[in-house]
C-alpha cells in the first residue's frame, strides 16, 4: 500500500535520530521526500539508507540551519523545483540541554529557543502560504511530552515545547476551513543522540541522566522509544483521511512514568 503516493513531504533535522525514522516511513508511504540538517555527511548517509530500503526512491538532500530563515526557504524552494509543492511539512529540527536554571547556561537556553522554537517558526513560514493557496497541506511538528509537563533541568526545553503547542494549536485554529492540517506529535524518552552533546555534568548528576551517550542505552526496551515508534505516529497522522485532524499525538513508553 502507497498511501502518500504522488504527494511531497518535507523532514527537518533528519540527519540521524527521529527525524532519519520519519523521512524512511513517508518514503516507504510513498511520497517523494526531502530532507534538511547541517551535517552533509549525515544527510548523505541518510538518503543512501533510504534509497537503499524503498526501491525506486530519490531523497532530495539539503543542508540548512532551520535557525536562518533564509536557508529553510532555500530548502522549500529546492524540494518544491525538484519534487512539486509541498504537501506535508515535519518541522523535527531540535536540541536538548538538561541543565539546572542556576547554572547559568546562557548560550544553551538561547540555542535551545533558536532551533525549537524560531526553526519550527522558519519551517511554517516557508510553506504556510502555498498550502493556503492551494487548499491542502499538512503541518506537523514535533514537540514532546515536556509540552505538555515540565521535567527536571528542562525549564528552558520545556518552555520551548510549550511554545511549539501554543503555536500549532494557535495555527490550527486560524487555518480551519482552509484544507491545512496542523499535528503536533508529544513523544516521550526516544532513543536517539538528543543529549549526546550536553555539557552540563552536574545537573547530570543531580538528576541521574547520562550525557554523552544515547538516550536508554541499556534501558528496558519498555521504557524507551524507538525512532521507528515516533514516526508511526507521524504515519497516522498524515494518513488519516482527509476531513480527519489529528491535532496532537503523545506517545511515550509503556514504563516511562
Ligand atoms: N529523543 C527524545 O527523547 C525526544 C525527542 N524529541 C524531539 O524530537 C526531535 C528530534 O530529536 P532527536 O531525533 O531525538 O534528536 P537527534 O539529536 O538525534 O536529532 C536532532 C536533529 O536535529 C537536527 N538539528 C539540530 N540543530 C539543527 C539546526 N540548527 N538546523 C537544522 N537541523 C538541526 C540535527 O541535525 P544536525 O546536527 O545535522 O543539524 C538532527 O538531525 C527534536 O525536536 C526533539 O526535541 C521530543 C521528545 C523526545
Ligand atoms: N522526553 C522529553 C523530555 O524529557 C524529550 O526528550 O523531549
Amino acid at each position: 500500500m502507497v498511501p502518500l503516493q504522488g504527494k511531497v513531504a518535507c523532514v527537518t533535522g533528519a540527519s540521524g535520530g527521529i527525524g532519519e525514522a520519519i523521512a524512511l516511513a513517508l518514503a516507504g508511504a510513498g511520497a517523494k521526500v526531502a530532507i534538511c540538517a547541517r551535517r552533509e555527511d549525515q544527510l548523505a548517509r541518510v538518503k543512501a539508507n533510504i534509497e537503499s530500503q524503498v526501491q525506486g526512491c530519490n531523497v532530495l538532500v539539503h543542508t540548512t540551519d532551520v535557525t536562518r530563515r533564509s536557508e529553510v526557504k532555500g530548502f522549500v524552494s529546492a524540494a518544491e523545483a525538484a519534487l512539486g509543492p509541498v504537501d506535508i511539512m515535519v518541522n523535527n529540527a531540535g536540541v536538548m540541554y538538561f541543565t539546572h536554571m542556576a547554572h547559568l547556561r546562557e548560550d544553551e537556553w538561547e540555542h535551545m529557543v533558536d532551533v525549537n522554537c524560531k526553526g519550527v517558526m522558519n519551517g511554517v513560514g516557508a510553506v504556510l502560504k502555498g498550502m493556503i493557496d492551494r487548499g491542502s497541506g499538512h503541518i506537523v511538528n514535533i514537540s514532546s511530552d515536556a509540552g505538555r509537563r515540565v521535567f527536571p533541568a528542562l525549564a528552558v526545553y520545556s518552555g520551548t515545547k510549550f511554545f511549539v503547542e501554543a503555536l500549532s494549536e494557535g495555527l490550527r485554529r486560524e487555518v480551519v476551513g482552509t484544507g491545512v492540517r496542523v499535528t503536533t506529535i508529544q513523544p516521550g524518552d526516544v532513543s536517539t543522540d538528543l543529549v549526546v552533546n550536553n555539557t552540563d555534568a552536574a545537573t547530570a548528576a543531580a538528576i541521574g541522566v547520562a550525557i554523552g551517550v544515547r538516550i536508554g542505552v541499556g534501558a528496558d526496551v519498555n521504557a524507551v522509544l524507538q525512532p521507528s515508534d515516533v514516526a508511526g505516529a507521524v504515519l497516522y497522522a498524515v494518513t488519516a483521511p482527509p476531513h480527519v485532524a489529528v491535532n496532537e499525538i503523545m506517545i511515550e513508553p509503556r514504563d516511562q512514568t
